[in-house]
């Protein structure tokens, strides 16, 4: 379906269709329709609707696509980015993953848990605890008899 029509478009439409039912990205100023390539990316759909409402050429080429990934850009194309509008090189969907912030206490958690000395001995201990108060108990009721025992004699 490769058309010869050049048409352009703003950023802000292109950075309308952003999903799994209509997706388009930006690579070298160009614009791709991917909708009906999505699930046939060898990188998955997701890398392509996160590559979706921004610039899209440091992501593509990151990647190291082949040339036959290159030719087969030219089925999608659909057109050109109107150059008066700004795109940027960042959106927010791929600010979010770093941003969460929970992995601060897994670490802490994994360290105290997992890790060296210090949990190990804090594992030891809680096994080792009730063991160590049950023969205290014993030792106290053992010693208890023994001094009723001397005593009455
Ligand atoms: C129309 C645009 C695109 C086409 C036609 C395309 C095509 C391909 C093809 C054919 C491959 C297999 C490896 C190769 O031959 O290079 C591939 C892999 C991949 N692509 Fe794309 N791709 C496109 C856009 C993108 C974009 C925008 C991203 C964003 C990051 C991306 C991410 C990936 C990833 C992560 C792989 C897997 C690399 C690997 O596991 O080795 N692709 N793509």
């Amino acid at each position: 379906m490769a058309s010869n029509s050049t048409k352009t478009f703003t950023f802000e439409d292109i950075a309308k269709h952003n999903n799994k039912q209509d997706c388009w990205i930006i690579v070298n100023g160009k614009v791709y329709d991917v909708t009906s390539f999505l699930d046939d990316h060898p990188g998955g759909d997701e890398s392509l609707i996160s590559s979706t409402g921004k610039d899209a050429t440091v992501d593509f080429e990151d990647v190291g696509h082949s040339d036959s990934a290159v030719e087969m850009m030219h089925k999608y194309f659909i057109g050109y980015v109107d150059t008066s509008s700004s795109v940027p090189t960042q959106v927010n969907h791929t600010q979010q993953p770093p941003s969460t912030q929970p992995n601060n206490v897994v670490v802490g958690d994994q360290s105290s848990s997992s890790g060296g000395g210090g949990g190990f001995v804090a594992k030891t201990l809680q096994f080792l605890l009730p063991l160590l108060i049950l023969v205290f108990a014993f030792a106290l009721q053992h010693y208890s008899k023994n001094k009723q025992i001397t005593g009455d004699s």
